[in-house]
Order: structure tokens, then sequence, then C-alpha cells
């Protein structure tokens, strides 16, 4: 099965979920007296197939930030927080979420089992985040999810230095499971790792504080374009 979140993320000629986030890992600002509508026009304009909004307190995120941005763009939108609780699944539909962050690291196998299959039947798409084989072993229906490696650690507050080798080492093993769509997340600091993860097969990428600071975002964007293999941009969006 899939949903509008991982169908568009297919369909995308440039996969990537462009995340609104107010601070990094460090508490600096990432918003620069933007406003939320600002950032995700500028989204909309880059050509970004899905919106993901951070709505942790660690990052300077509120229920208010996702329910501004889902009001304003039609665009399918991950909430990225701490969701524990089938109370917390309604909430972010009811904020307007298509998408739900469930951190597997962070969850109890039963838990997590009882998390994606509550948010599949509220029509939410699980985004399930692992950093580890033991952790995707244990994601319940992994082809009705969308799985991402997350190339830091939460338990850290996602300080220290990203591995992207981690993405690239779990990547067969995320393809064995049958997901439709795997992902890459965080700490993807410029285009010349982007290109290197989407040419090594990843369907997609999430991507906040490098785009939230980059002084030129199209630049980024077309920098990523001229990096990537001319097969890899030929069969993405097909
Ligand atoms: O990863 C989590 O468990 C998490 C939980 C609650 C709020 C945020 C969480 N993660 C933050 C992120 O995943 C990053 O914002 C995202 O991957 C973008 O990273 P970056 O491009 O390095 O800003």
């Amino acid at each position: 099965m899939t949903t509008p979140f991982i169908e568009a993320l297919l369909a995308a000629e440039r996969p990537l979920v462009m995340e609104v986030k107010r601070r990094d890992a460090d508490g600096l600002d990432l918003i620069a007296g933007r406003t939320p509508a600002d950032i995700v026009a500028a989204y909309e304009e880059m050509g970004a197939p899905c919106i993901s909004v951070v709505t942790g307190r660690w990052f300077g995120g509120t229920p208010e930030l996702l329910r501004d941005v889902a009001r304003i763009t039609r665009l399918p939108v991950l909430q990225k927080d701490f969701i524990t609780r089938a109370g917390h699944l309604e909430q972010a539909r009811d904020l307007g979420a298509s998408a739900v962050l469930l951190t597997a690291g962070l969850l109890p196998a039963v838990s997590l089992g009882k998390l994606v299959t509550a948010a599949l039947r509220a029509g939410l798409t699980p985004f399930v985040e692992v950093t580890s084989e033991e952790e995707l072993a244990a994601v319940p229906h992994p082809r009705d999810c969308l799985i991402a490696v997350n190339n830091k650690d939460i338990r850290r507050r996602e300080r220290g230095q990203a591995e992207i080798d981690r993405s690239l080492d779990l990547l067969p093993a995320l393809r064995a499971t049958g997901t439709p769509c795997p992902v890459s997340a965080s700490g993807i600091d410029g285009p010349a790792a982007a290109a290197r993860l989407l040419d090594e097969g990843y369907a997609g990428l999430l991507v906040a504080t490098a785009l939230l600071r980059a002084p030129r975002p199209h630049d980024w964007l077309a920098e990523l374009d001229a990096l990537r293999a001319p097969a890899a941009r030929q069969t993405a969006g097909a």
C-alpha cells in the first residue's frame, strides 16, 4: 500500500523532504526572521514533494507550527516529534499531518507495533526512523511504512557528527524489508552527500539545517542536480 506522502516522494524528480525546524541540535536559530509561510513558499517554489515540521521542543517546535504549515500548503506534511501514544496520532491528524515520525530506538517493540498499526488505521503514513539492523527488524508492516535511516542519534539530541555511512551500510537491509521508499535523514550537510545517497539508491532524503542555512538554496539544489549520476536522474520520478 502506498500513501500520498510516499507517492509524492516516489514521483519527485528531486525527492527531498524539506523541513521546517526552528533550532538546530545546538539550539541555534535556523529561521533567521522568516515566517513559516516564507519558508513553505520557498520550499514549494523549489519543488519540494513533501514538507516535514519539527514540533519537538528540543528543536523549538510547537503543535501550532504544524497546524500553521498544514494550513498553508497542499503538500503532504510529516510531523517530527516524540510520538509515544495513540492520542498523539489523533492530534497529528487533527493538526493536518499526513505522516508521523516513529523513532524505533525510543519505542519498545510492542509500542512501535501498536503505533504503526494505529497510524495506518488513522490514514497516517508511519515514517519509522532506525539506526541499526536490530531496530529495523522490529518494524512491522515495512511495506506500508516509509523507513528512514537517521544518520545522527536522537538520544544525543542529534549533536555531533552525522554518520552518512550508516545509511549506506543499512540500505541493503532496508530494501530487503520491501519498504517502498527508503529515506536517509539528518546531517545531510551538502549537495555532495545528498547526491551520493541518491545515487547509491535512496529514494528520498530529509533535509533541514543545510537548506535553512544555505545562503542560496537554489544553488544548493542546482549543484545536487549537477552531481547526480545521469542514470539515477533518469529513473527518478519515473
Ligand atoms: O529523530 C527524532 O526522534 C526526533 C524526535 C523529535 C523531534 C525531532 C526529531 N528528530 C529531528 C530530526 O530528525 C531532524 O530535524 C531532521 O532529520 C533533519 O536533520 P538536519 O537536516 O540535520 O537538520
